[in-house]
């Protein structure tokens, strides 16, 4: 382990000094592409703008046989592309033991190094994979002459992975997030899935028989096969200041359901997800950019607290001390998404709750009934 002194010190003569805050820029949405694929790759530049990250994907679901193309690629659209000042260019190398790793970080970070701010990297099982990645890319930033280091992005898709999470987590002033990658790690485990992310129908809990007759109808309800996972991920990268994302939904065609899966990260802590095919675009920033009665019935709530210390009543419900924390979440996210999607300025700025709210009350009088079940 490195000492907290050496942390922060670049660990190749000549490469750029590690950050000690990861830039808190939009990533709601992380949108996969294969570099080999003529027909996709023709539709990344009109995309610049549209998207918070576009990712040139070089690992699974790029043919072995297209895995140089692919890299090959990759470099000629960064090239070729100006992505502004708010679409992020990443991309997901190929595993660490895989024969085309080595050269995937060499050749991106020598030949579009400057572009590029987050390596993903796939199957992360310990600590030791950041720690290569880590000097590897120092070495080679040194090399290129980059003055601002290339942040890496940990998919969790492995049982050890996950055990391991925390010390992935705090491997390296790089670490910019993690996402899930549940496809492998289902395997990996040997969860009876064979989904790309989503629940199972089998996956449920049912009500209790009435007055024991076990063959009498009896209401299910489907369960979250990956709220463990996500909890933990969550925990995880909250506690070391890098963040959590939620990963791909591979039904592509259920828009409902991964409008869901993503709703579930979003409410659990995660800031963005993956977005595999041009409808989940939508569905992606939809969900991880707060809807407009949040945020207004968040400003209401920081208004009402004042110094921020005490309890009121609003609509009927305490607010204090922790209550204005959540409150801050939702209005510093809207504000932060505000800056970059114009959109979402104008919605935020005319953001009114529904109802007509009360004005707030000391704690001690009785509140009116408010408009229900918003949180
Ligand atoms: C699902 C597929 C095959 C359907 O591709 P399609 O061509 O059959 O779909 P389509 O509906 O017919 O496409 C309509 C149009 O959109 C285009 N298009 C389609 N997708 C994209 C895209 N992403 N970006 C830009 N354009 C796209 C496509 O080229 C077409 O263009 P056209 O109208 O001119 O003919 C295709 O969307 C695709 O390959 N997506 C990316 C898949 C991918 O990256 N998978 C890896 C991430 S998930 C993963 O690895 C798991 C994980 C984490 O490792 C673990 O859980 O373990
Ligand atoms: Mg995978």
């Amino acid at each position: 382990m490195r000492s907290a002194k050496d942390f922060f010190r670049p660990l190749a003569v000549g490469a750029p000094t590690p950050i000690t805050e990861v830039p808190a820029r939009p990533s709601r949405v992380i949108h996969f592409f294969d570099p080999s694929n003529a027909k996709m790759a023709a539709k990344v530049p009109a995309m610049v703008g549209t998207v918070d990250v576009l990712l040139g994907n070089l690992e699974d679901a790029v043919k072995a046989d297209r895995k140089e193309a692919a890299r090959a690629g990759l470099v000629e659209i960064a090239k070729a592309t100006d992505f502004g000042e708010h679409t992020q260019l990443w991309t997901r190398i190929n595993a660490l033991d895989s024969p085309w790793a080595l050269d995937d970080l060499t050749t991106l970070v020598t030949e579009i190094g400057d572009k590029l701010d987050v390596v993903m990297v796939p199957k992360v099982q310990g600590a030791e994979d950041i720690h290569y990645v880590d000097r590897l890319l120092a070495q080679l930033e040194a090399k290129a002459g980059l003055t601002r280091p290339i942040l890496v992005h940990a998919i969790l898709e492995t049982a050890r992975g996950m055990v391991n999470v925390e010390e992935i987590c705090g491997a390296s002033p790089r670490m910019q997030g993690l996402s899930l990658g549940p496809a492998d790690l289902a395997a990996d485990r040997r969860m009876k899935t064979t989904r790309v992310g989503g629940g199972h129908p089998g996956y449920l809990v049912r009500t209790d028989p009435v007055d024991g007759d076990v063959t009498g109808a009896r209401a299910t309800a489907q369960q979250d096969l990956w709220h463990y996972t996500i909890a933990r991920m969550v925990d995880a990268c909250a506690m070391h200041g890098i963040y959590p994302y939620y990963g791909p939904f591979g039904d592509i065609q259920d828009v409902v359901a991964c409008e869901d899966q993503f709703r579930n990260a979003f409410l659990l802590g995660c800031v963005g997800t993956w977005s595999l095919h041009p409808v989940q675009i939508e569905i992606a920033k939809r969900v991880f950019s707060p809807s407009a009665e949040d945020v207004a019935h968040a400003r209401r709530v920081v208004e009402a607290m004042g110094d921020g210390t005490g309890a009121v009543m609003l609509d009927g419900k305490m607010e204090d001390d922790a209550s204005l924390k959540q409150c801050l979440v939702i209005v510093e996210l809207a504000e932060r998404l505000a800056q970059t999607d114009p959109v979402l300025a104008e919605l935020y700025a005319d953001a009114r709750e529904s109802g007509s709210p009360e004005e707030p009350a000391p704690a001690s009088a009785s509140g009116a009934p408010g408009d229900g079940d918003r949180r």
